[in-house]
């Protein structure tokens, strides 16, 4: 990437105004792209034709057409790992995915596509039913990082469209507290149990698994002593999506219920496969199918459309320029919409467990910043928190505000203040607020002359703060498939541009390593490289939950 180049035109955009260049007249228009399910409108970032189309010729001078067809066709970009990236065809017609991936292959997929939509009618029909012939009425789905993280976000963004007579449940995280306020609100007779994991190795997903399938015994146990058949009950609740279908069988899972993934699909990438089956239950086959094709046609826009005119290539570019020209180091997610408050934390992953990086493909180390950090929270919650930060420090933070036009509760009065809300806040960090403005306003006031010049300062809003508004009529599951594989496409843009290999995550490995390194050295094992502040930590946790050494 030429840093060069963008460190010299952000010469003169750092000192100017975002307002000042709405003086051009069709900005707006200008500065907006619509897709079949959403609308961009960028026109408040502070970047001009000229810069976009300078930062249009950086990105073809890293080849990103040729990079994107690599992509879509199968070549193996995640060169650390080689493998191919091919979430993408896990959305595209069958003929494509015989294009892409062979017919054997592009078979396999398309059997796993009905095996897993013959769970979903089966459940839903009550023809797989739990060992006592009740049908199932929870989904207790368990995994971690990329096998959750996907689901939970489609999930509660389309909770309008979930069959009630089946409520999902996640365990990700393994503090036992977590999993034990779950089990309490569960019937063990009537719950199904997805264990979704690529690797079926990961440990907090393995551990929750194997705490679960003890309580699910030991419930039987208590309840039904004739029905005591461990294989039986196993068999009938549990379901399995992993590539490593020998873990899954060795855990006692029904071959029948074991969903093939796909190496050449990353952890976060892969709601698009099996691993949606908690959202295809609850959602139905229909309505997955829809998310699916949301995504298809972002998939289309981004692969045939020039880069002007293409909103991931856009919003990605735009992110370029915050980070690497202007250098804010920070994104913040703001959906207005309760549906999509667990995009914030799908971002992060997404994003920086992508980009996160500071070598090149090829190993050297970079001379720029990649992945800025990204936050965010529900729309309007933020404002009465965090957004104080966002209005008055010295720090910019450009922001995505997310918003539906058409709200889905029958409180029509509530969804307009939220609209509103989230209008006037990209309205407010623009605008800000001068010393001037705020003094002429206090004039009005009972205040004296020495109050106003105490008090005024406080008031001030430093203003030029660039966001994107991200509008969409509804949240409908072909507009939730848009919109993250947007994201998706936006943050392999931003990965060829930065150079980095956005399909690998070895930071992540090094602490699942030292995870285990620790829990050994809990158990008594001796670990003299640990430092001396790890080893008391563990001495005083030790000592405190009295360990007795297993080593
Ligand atoms: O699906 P699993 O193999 O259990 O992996 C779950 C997660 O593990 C790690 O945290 C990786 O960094 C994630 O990308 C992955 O999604």
């Amino acid at each position: 990437m030429n840093i060069q180049k963008l460190t010299s035109l952000a010469h003169s955009a750092k000192m100017r105004s975002i307002v000042s260049l709405f003086d051009q007249k069709e900005r707006v228009d200008d500065f907006s792209i619509s897709t079949p399910h959403l609308h961009l409108d960028y026109s408040k970032q502070n970047i001009t034709d000229v810069e976009l189309e300078q930062l249009i010729e950086i990105a073809q001078g890293v080849s990103l057409s040729e990079e994107i067809t690599k992509q879509f066709s199968g070549v193996k970009i995640n060169n650390t790992e080689e493998r191919s990236v091919l979430h993408t065809v896990l959305r595209a017609p069958q003929v494509v995915k015989q294009q892409i991936l062979g017919e054997t292959l592009a078979n396999e997929v398309e059997a796993a596509e009905q095996q897993m939509a013959n769970v979903v009618n089966n459940v839903q029909n009550g023809i797989l039913t739990g060992h006592t012939g009740k049908r199932f009425t929870d989904v207790l789905a368990i995994g971690i990082g990329g096998s959750y993280y996907g689901v939970k976000v489609s999930l509660s963004a389309l909770e309008h469209y979930r069959d009630l007579r089946l409520a999902v449940h996640f365990i990700a995280n393994v503090d036992g507290g977590a999993l034990e306020e779950k089990l309490k609100k569960l019937n063990s007779e009537t719950t199904l149990v997805v264990v979704i994991s690529k690797t079926f190795t990961t440990q907090e997903t393995m551990l929750n698994a194997k705490a679960v399938k003890q309580w699910m015994l030991s419930c039987a146990s208590v309840e039904e002593p004739k029905l005591n058949n461990v294989a039986a009950i196993i068999e009938k609740h549990w379901f399995a999506v992993s590539s490593n279908i020998e873990a899954a069988k060795e855990f006692g899972i029904n071959v029948k219920h074991i969903l093939p993934m796909w190496d050449w699909v990353g952890g976060r990438f892969s709601l698009w496969s099996t691993v949606g089956l908690p959202l295809a239950l609850a959602i139905g086959n229909d309505n997955f199918n829809k998310l699916k094709q949301g995504a298809y046609e972002m998939d289309m826009h981004f692969k045939s459309t020039d880069f002007k005119h293409n909103m991931p290539v856009i919003m990605a570019l735009l992110g370029i320029w915050n980070r690497n020209a202007l250098e804010y180091p920070t994104l913040a997610i703001l959906p207005y919409a309760h549906s999509l408050r667990a995009l914030p934390g799908y971002l992060q992953q997404t994003d920086m467990e992508s980009n996160g990086k500071s070598v090149s493909k090829s190993g050297d180390k970079l001379s720029w910043l990649t992945a800025p950090v990204v936050f965010g929270q529900e729309g309007t919650n933020g404002q009465h928190a965090f957004m104080q930060l966002m209005h008055q420090s010295d720090d910019i933070i450009p922001t995505d505000f997310i918003v539906a036009l058409k709200g889905r509760s029958q409180y029509t009065e509530n969804h307009k203040v939220l609209v509103a809300n989230c209008f006037a806040q990209s309205e407010a960090l623009m605008q800000g607020k001068t010393l001037q403005q705020v003094k002429i306003e206090l004039e009005m006031s009972d205040l004296s002359a020495d109050e106003i010049s105490l008090i005024a300062p406080h008031k001030t809003m430093k203003g030029n703060t660039p966001s994107n508004t991200l509008v969409m009529d509804s949240l409908t599951p072909e507009t939730i498939g848009s919109l993250l594989a947007l994201y998706e496409h936006k943050i392999f843009v931003q990965g060829v541009l930065w150079q980095v290999n956005s399909f690998d995550q070895w930071g992540v490995e090094l602490g699942k390593q030292l995870g285990a390194r620790i829990l050994s050295a809990i158990d008594g094992a001796e670990d003299d490289l640990l430092s001396a502040s790890s080893q008391s930590l563990i001495a005083r946790f030790r000592d405190r939950s009295k360990v007795t050494p297993s080593v």
